[in-house]
């Protein structure tokens, strides 16, 4: 390997961690000048030798061209709803239904909140970042990769060598959605009525630029497509996501029953006005991978998690809804 080769790789390992520090655990490790000053250093090598660039150089984030159109992707493995629940008596309902159709006492579950933003799907061949796509109509969705590389927290590279597919939430932080609509009131453009509105708006641009500048963000929740998946539990799937780089979500909560869910639940429900993001309820599942199995789904929706609802919050005032359902 060249002494060039060598630099290069060095700074993308740099430059990888400092991304991952910065974007996936906001929590910043070096002063912004000195990774620039990386990041300089890296391009300015990459166009001196061009045949060394690869898809998963930090540098390679904002594709070059707009697309004409969003391909089709068919999904390996369904991306499936959630069944709602509105109350604690449909909680309870499900945990009894549960622990019927399984014969036990006690189901444990983990408890997650549900981000307010587009489901997505992210697949990796050889550790590397190769097809990102929207859940469409949980069969298939728009092939969105471009842009999806433009999502800082997302990783371009992961230290897993066998093929994986996970699925997360897209959404855009509320401050950046108040800054985004202002920008578009002073461009007087049509304001976005909230931030997964603008998040979808966001993801099915044709240009990648526009949305490199969108300050897009996502949370990991779930493996799909992942062969040499070993985890007994939900739970530990999530541990070993954020180990492989990936940004999920840290609110989460195993709890050893449903009524530690309810305390979950309710202590979320005035809670959320203090997230930097929207959501829209609770996320519970069956903690156990092989109670899944045995419970398996119905056509669109797993019979071992379902989806507390909250209920809307008022809207003050009624903005352009702009829908941009992916
Ligand atoms: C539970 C699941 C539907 C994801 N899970 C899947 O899509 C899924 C699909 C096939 C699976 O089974 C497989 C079958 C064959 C091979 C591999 C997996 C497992 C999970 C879901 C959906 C929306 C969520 C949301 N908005 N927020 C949070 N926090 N969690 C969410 N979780």
């Amino acid at each position: 390997m060249s002494q060039i080769e060598k630099k290069i790789n060095e700074l993308r390992k740099q430059l990888q961690h400092y991304n991952h520090q910065y974007y996936v655990l906001d929590n910043p490790s070096v002063p912004d000048a000195e990774y620039d000053r990386l990041m300089n250093e890296l391009i300015k090598l990459e166009e001196a030798h061009p045949e060394l660039i690869t898809p998963d150089s930090p540098t390679q984030r904002v594709g070059a061209k707009p697309l004409d159109v969003f391909e089709k992707v068919e999904h390996t493995t369904p991306m499936l709803s959630l069944a709602n629940a509105f109350d604690v008596q449909d909680l309870r309902d499900f945990d009894r239904r549960i622990r019927e159709s399984l014969s036990v006492d006690q189901v444990e579950y983990v408890a997650e909140l549900k981000i307010d933003g587009l489901a997505v799907s992210l697949r990796y061949q050889d550790g590397v970042f190769v097809q990102g796509a929207t859940r469409g109509d949980g069969s298939v969705g728009e092939d969105i990769t471009q842009n999806l590389r433009t999502v800082r927290s997302i990783p371009l590279a992961i230290n897993e060598t066998n093929p994986i597919e996970v699925r997360g939430e897209v959404f855009m932080p509320k401050q950046s959605f108040l800054k985004l609509n202002e920008k578009r009131q002073e461009q007087e453009l049509d304001l976005f009525a909230n931030p997964r509105n603008a998040a979808a708006g966001s993801l099915r641009q044709l240009d990648p630029k526009i949305a490199a500048e969108r300050n897009l963000d996502v949370f990991i929740y779930a493996v799909g497509e992942w062969q040499a998946g070993t985890s007994a539990t939900h739970s530990e799937h999530l541990q070993y996501l954020s180990e492989l780089g990936f940004k999920t979500n840290p609110e989460w909560k195993k709890c050893d029953n449903i009524d530690e869910v309810i305390q979950y639940v309710e202590s979320w429900i005035d809670r959320r006005n203090e997230l930097a993001y929207d959501i829209d309820g609770i996320v519970i599942k069956v903690d156990r991978l092989e109670y899944q199995d045995i419970l398996k789904t119905t056509a669109k929706s797993p019979r071992w998690a379902i989806a507390y609802k909250f209920p809307a919050e008022e809207v003050v005032t009624k903005l352009i809804d702009v829908d941009f359902s992916v």
